[in-house]
This record gives C-alpha cells, sequence and structure tokens, in this order.
C-alpha cells in the first residue's frame, strides 16, 4: 500500500528544529522516482477535475505543488515566506508546531473565482494550510482542497482545517501522542 510505502520511508529526527518536536523528514520519498511518482499521481487523481489552480508553499510544499501542478497540467501560485515577493503582496501569519510565520501572495496571483488547490508536503497543526486558505479567500479565489504526502495525528489539525477538503496519503503520530 502507498500509505506503508511512504511510513517505511520516513526518516524521523527527535527534538528538531526545537526541543520536544519529532521531525518527519520526507527525503526519502523524493529520493525514489517510483514512490514520488505514485504519490503525485494518486494525489491527483483523487483533486482531478475539481481544481484550475494549485497554490504551493515555501519551501517544501513547493516540491510536491509544482509535480502536482505539471501533473494535471494546472498554473502554479507559489505562496512565499516574508520579504521574497515584490510588488503588492496578501498577506496571512500563523502558528505552526515550531513557531510563527507569515506567508505572502502577489495581490494578483488568484484570478477571482479560481478553484485553488493548496499544496504542502507535511501537514502537522494545520496552521499551514489555514494561512494559505485565508489568502486564496482573500484573493478571491475558492479552496477546492488541501493535499499533502504525509500529516501527523494528534496536533488538532482536523479542528483548525474543518470544512475543508483535505487528503493526506499517510497519517503517523505527531511527537508524544
Ligand atoms: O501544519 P503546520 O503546523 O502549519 O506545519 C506544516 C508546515 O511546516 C513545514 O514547513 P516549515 O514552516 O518548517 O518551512 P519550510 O518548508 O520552509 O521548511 C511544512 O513544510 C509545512 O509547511
Ligand atoms: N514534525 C514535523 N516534521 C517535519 N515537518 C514539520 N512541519 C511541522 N511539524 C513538522
Amino acid at each position: 500500500m502507498l500509505a506503508d510505502r511512504i511510513a517505511a520511508s520516513l526518516v524521523s529526527i527527535p527534538d528538531f528544529p526545537t526541543p520536544g518536536v519529532l521531525f518527519r523528514d520526507l527525503a526519502g520519498i523524493y529520493a525514489d522516482p517510483e514512490l514520488f511518482g505514485a504519490s503525485v499521481a494518486e494525489l491527483s487523481q483523487r483533486f482531478t477535475g475539481r481544481f484550475d489552480a494549485v497554490l504551493a508553499v515555501e519551501a517544501r510544499g513547493f516540491v510536491l505543488g509544482a509535480a502536482l501542478a505539471r501533473h494535471e497540467a494546472r498554473p502554479l501560485i507559489l505562496a512565499r515566506k516574508p520579504g521574497k515577493l515584490p510588488g503588492e503582496v496578501l498577506e496571512e501569519s500563523y502558528s505552526l508546531e515550531y513557531g510563527t510565520n507569515t506567508l505572502q501572495i502577489g495581490r494578483q496571483a488568484v484570478f477571482p473565482g479560481t478553484r485553488v488547490l493548496v499544496v504542502d508536503d507535511l501537514l502537522a497543526t494545520g496552521g499551514t494550510f489555514a494561512a494559505a486558505a485565508r489568502l486564496v479567500s482573500a484573493a478571491g479565489g475558492t479552496v477546492a482542497g488541501m493535499a499533502a504526502l504525509v500529516s501527523l495525528a494528534g496536533l488538532g489539525a482536523e479542528r483548525t482545517l474543518g470544512g475543508h477538503d483535505v487528503v493526506s496519503l499517510c497519517e503517523v503520530p505527531a511527537a508524544g501522542s
């Protein structure tokens, strides 16, 4: 099963980047072209025909987002960390498992009415996905769904993202849960 293969490829690093966090390194998925390809194909299939564009979250979300957008021949929109985008931006701040951050998109990056699939490598608390969804809404788009390779159970993402169609291919425990 795909979920088992993804789980087996994960490397878990205790206390990174901060004490108490069990960091799940997804590099093994990208290092395996067959596994990465099967993962992209599965996520594409789950959302096919239901989105007009992909919004990918910097930095690790860019890898999966680009592959998914290309696979479904859809435009790719990049949500950047602060200070990277020229011109007028929309921005949303959020908390995640190990801190706080802000995401920005260009003010004109989402054409109003566009159905946007939000893509990231990993879902933990859901703070990042929620901020990306607020950016899509602020730009006049609608959130078609949220796609990740891996999700961490026990951090409350279901509550944070309630109402959104969230798909992750493999769920593993967060530290201590
Ligand atoms: O569900 P959440 O609690 O919001 O956490 C998930 C986010 O955390 C990681 O990104 P990180 O902020 O570490 O940035 P990076 O991709 O630049 O490494 C990951 O790539 C997700 O974007
Ligand atoms: N535990 C974790 N491992 C990898 N990426 C993360 N992003 C947020 N929490 C994470």
